[in-house]
């Protein structure tokens, strides 16, 4: 079993993340995880804090020498903003006078930053998390509901990642379907084949695009969704699609509700801030379809491997993995921090007002890609613990190598990475 925890507010000193149940022997590079932070602040439409914050990281535990020795693996994020924000953000009580506030308007940042918030956001945990904690003021809520927190979240699917392709050669990809109406996919428009899904090895073109997808009239037209709502003083959201490639059948299982391999998925990427709906495969299209259109046929491609005619499922049945590829969607609604404000009430008079507006992000859609591929990686990750088990990477890929090879042959599928041809069989 793999379990994980974070820690820490947007503005204190540092995200904490623990991994736990990480088998030995895993590499955990620090390039490879500060490359998935360097990663999740891209994107165009992020808002100023990206450009200037910069996420330090720190191995507190679990490794030794750059492998993780089976402990629980301890991480952190420092947050380099701290230093404004240590007297209103600090763990410790501090003196009345750092807390000093000005509600003048253009009063210094530093006295503008002790006001207390009590505008709440529509949108945001601001409100209800005041009356469900008996707070006064926003601050201590939206410090914790910031997504902030996902940076020590894509820390962990890096490491998850990395135990993925080291254990059982599995590598993930994520991309941006839509942001606003651009790129929205037609309810007729049938799933894609493999030949047209991005591979890991497009994450370099992926991070260079500015939306992060490959292809550049979508990307085009979502950069100007993306500059059309700033104009407007409005926000976005969209979809994003993570990939895994060269998973093994079987992972997850139909007997149980909670062991079902897509609710798992469905839970931890309905678990990132401001994700409202998750689709596995065709998901809500395939609702609208005939059965005759909905499935994937299954044909033995002539050399011995069964394969799938089309990649409808995502990649489960069952709450199953079918050994295609794994096909996951999330939709993620506008930023609720509005630059064109919205009516709330100010919380400590009940009388209308605007909602609180502060810098922040116009589109974050292209780091919620980012941000998925990390939760669907420590599903996986999970999900391939629970089925090969193993106290070492070199255990887990043997019991998953003798798992395949028990497999009859006539009934393993073929690597999802071969491209289908037309009547069925592989290339
Ligand atoms: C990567 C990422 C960046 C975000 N940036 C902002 C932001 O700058 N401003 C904001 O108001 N909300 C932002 N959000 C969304 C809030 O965190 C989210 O609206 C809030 O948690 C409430 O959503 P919920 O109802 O799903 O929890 C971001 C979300 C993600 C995943
Ligand atoms: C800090 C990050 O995202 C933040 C997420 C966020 C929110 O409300 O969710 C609000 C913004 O924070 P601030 O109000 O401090 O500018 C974003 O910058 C990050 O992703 O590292």
């Amino acid at each position: 079993m793999l379990r994980w925890l974070t820690a820490g507010e947007s503005h204190g000193p540092a995200l904490t993340a623990v991994l736990e149940g990480l088998p030995a022997g895993v590499r955990v590079d620090r390039d490879a995880v500060e490359g998935a932070l360097a990663r999740r602040r891209l994107g165009y439409g992020r808002g100023a804090r990206m450009s200037f914050e910069a996420d330090r990281l720190r191995f507190l535990g679990g490794l030794r020498h750059g492998l993780s020795i089976g402990s629980p693996l301890a991480m952190l994020v420092e947050n380099t903003e701290w230093a404004k924000w240590e007297a209103v953000m600090s763990p410790e009580p501090v003196p009345e006078d750092a807390l000093r506030r000005s509600d003048d308007v253009g009063a210094p940042q530093e006295l503008a930053r002790n006001r207390p918030l009590t505008r709440p956001r529509p949108g945001h945990a601001d409100l209800v998390g005041m009356t469900k904690y008996g707070f006064d003021e926003a601050r201590p809520v939206l410090e914790r509901a910031s997504a902030r927190e996902t940076a020590a979240r894509v820390a962990l699917g890096a490491v998850a990642a990395a135990f993925l392709e080291q254990a059982v050669g599995v590598r993930l990809v994520s991309h941006t379907v839509s942001i606003g109406r651009a790129g929205t996919p037609s309810p007729d428009e049938d799933a894609p084949s493999s030949a047209e899904l991005p591979r890991p090895d497009d994450v370099e073109r992926l991070d260079a695009d500015p939306v992060r997808t490959l292809d550049p009239q979508r990307s085009a037209a979502m950069v100007a969704e993306i500059d059309a709502a700033r104009q407007d003083g409005d926000t976005l959201g969209g979809v994003v699609e993570v990939l895994a490639w060269g998973l093994p059948p079987g992972l997850g299982s139909h007997v149980h509700w909670d062991r079902r391999l897509d609710a798992r998925l469905a839970a931890a990427l309905m678990g990132i801030q401001a994700i409202k709906g998750v689709e596995v495969g065709e998901g809500f299209r395939t609702a609208a379809r005939r059965g005759s259109r909905a499935h994937d046929e299954i044909v033995a491609d002539g050399q011995g491997h069964v394969r799938r005619t089309t990649l409808r499922s995502g990649g489960t049945e069952g709450g199953m993995s079918t050994g295609e590829v794994l096909r996951v969607r999330a939709a993620m609604k506008p930023i609720s921090t509005v630059p064109r404000a919205l009516r709330t009430i100010d919380t400590s008079t009940g009388e209308s007002a605007t909602a609180i507006h502060q810098r922040s992000d116009v589109c974050a859609v292209p780091a919620a890609g980012v941000v998925a591929e990390a939760m669907v990686a420590l599903v996986l990750a999970d999900a391939v613990l629970e089925k090969f088990g193993g106290d070492s990477v070199a255990e887990v890929a043997r019991n998953h190598a003798a798992y395949l090879e028990h497999v009859p042959e006539h009934l393993r599928p073929a690597p999802a990475d071969v491209p289908l041809r037309p009547d069925g069989g592989t290339a």
